[in-house]
């Protein structure tokens, strides 16, 4: 398959290296379950993939197994059924702190030892590995830049002088510092307020595009789950996986009433939002038009521009200015198609 037909608009499929297969399932949840000690069944039997490189989102109302599921894979959660594959290895046989030394996690509320330093905080693991100081300040400070602190302003607070927003940033810093492969997330951004969450999130996707780790995330919001997932995974009550697909695809084609019912109102908003302009949709040519989109912008913000010019055309350039055609109706018709096309169906 192309790129042009890749429903998640190619932002997934670009980031794989070519030498790797790129639906290679980094980690497979092969027929789990969990049946907690009172008998409640978290998650009845669920069988998933996630690929080297991909963000997946775990979402769904509030018990719904989500955390449960994530938590199998760092084992701080063993399953009464089925097992978890890392890489192909059952992680029940590999040593547990040897797992999570090797699997950033990060949850609602940091969890930052209160009596560190920001840096102290973000060298913890390297200094469990061993690592010696030069190598660890040097990627203390590579990490803080990475989420937007400064090394020189920041490392040396302690977390009660920041802000929530820049105690989470530590947090996914801290998770980061020894090049994990595999992120788990739980709510990293629940308790952040609206405006701060919706930064953290678009430089957390910035920060995920760049370096390509695998990363499950857990959260309940759908607007969050779409925003940020290459795909979305909807589970229900017994951890039942309701759908598993491109967040356009979702949106655009929710597989049962669950679905429909869980992604609420605006569900067209939402796709406008998370569909992205592509090549492909431009009609080549000069972008001689006084309203310009980029190549790479969610379709929003071609149908506001397009909304906007008097003759229905815009201009369309790529990342770096340069002009690559013009978009009409026909070619936003064309984007939303591109989108929501998935090879299931
Ligand atoms: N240690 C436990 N003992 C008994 N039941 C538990 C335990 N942990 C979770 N559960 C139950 O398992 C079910 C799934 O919980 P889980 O935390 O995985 O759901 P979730 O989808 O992450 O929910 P939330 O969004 O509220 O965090 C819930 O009914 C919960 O009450």
């Amino acid at each position: 398959m192309c790129a042009d037909a890749d429903p998640s608009g190619g932002r997934y499929r670009r980031r794989v290296p070519e030498t790797e297969t790129p639906n290679e399932a980094l980690i497979r949840f092969d027929g789990v379950g969990m049946t907690y000690a009172d008998g409640t069944v978290a998650v009845d039997h669920l069988d998933l993939d996630v690929a080297a490189h991909e963000l997946l989102t775990l979402v769904g109302p509030s018990g719904s197994g989500k955390s449960t599921l994530l938590r199998m894979v760092n084992r701080l959660v063993e399953p009464t059924r089925g097992r978890v594959l890392l890489e192909g290895e059952d992680v029940a046989r590999v040593d547990a702190a040897r797992l999570r030394r090797g699997i950033g996690y990060v949850i609602q509320d940091v969890g930052l030892f209160p009596h560190r330093t920001v840096a102290q905080n973000v060298a913890t693991v390297p200094g469990l590995l061993g690592w010696d100081r030069r190598r660890t300040r040097e990627r203390v400070a590579e990490l803080l830049t990475l989420v937007r602190l400064d090394p020189a302003v920041h490392g040396p607070r302690y977390p009660h002088e920041l802000s929530g927003g820049q105690r989470q940033r530590v947090g996914v810093a801290r998770a980061l510092a020894t090049h994990p492969k595999v992120m788990l997330m739980d709510e990293p951004f629940g308790a952040v307020d609206p405006e701060g969450r919706r930064s953290l999130q678009t430089e957390f996707r910035r920060i995920h595009d760049e370096l390509g780790t695998t990363v499950v995330m857990v959260t309940h919001d759908i607007d969050e789950a779409v925003l940020l997932g290459d795909r979305v995974a909807v589970l229900s009550q017994g951890g039942r996986l309701e759908q598993l697909a491109p967040p356009a695809v979702v949106l655009s084609r929710p597989a049962n009433p669950f679905v429909e019912r869980f992604i609420g109102d605006a569900r067209a908003v939402k796709l406008l939002r998370v569909a992205r302009l592509a090549r492909a949709d431009v009609e080549p040519g000069r972008a001689d038009r006084p309203v310009v989109v980029r190549v790479g912008e969610p379709l929003e913000a071609a149908f506001s521009a397009l909304a906007a010019s008097p003759e229905g055309v815009v201009g369309v350039v790529d990342d770096g200015g340069a002009a690559v055609g013009t978009l009409g109706p026909a070619g936003l018709h064309a984007a939303l198609r591109r989108a929501v096309r998935t090879d299931e169906g």
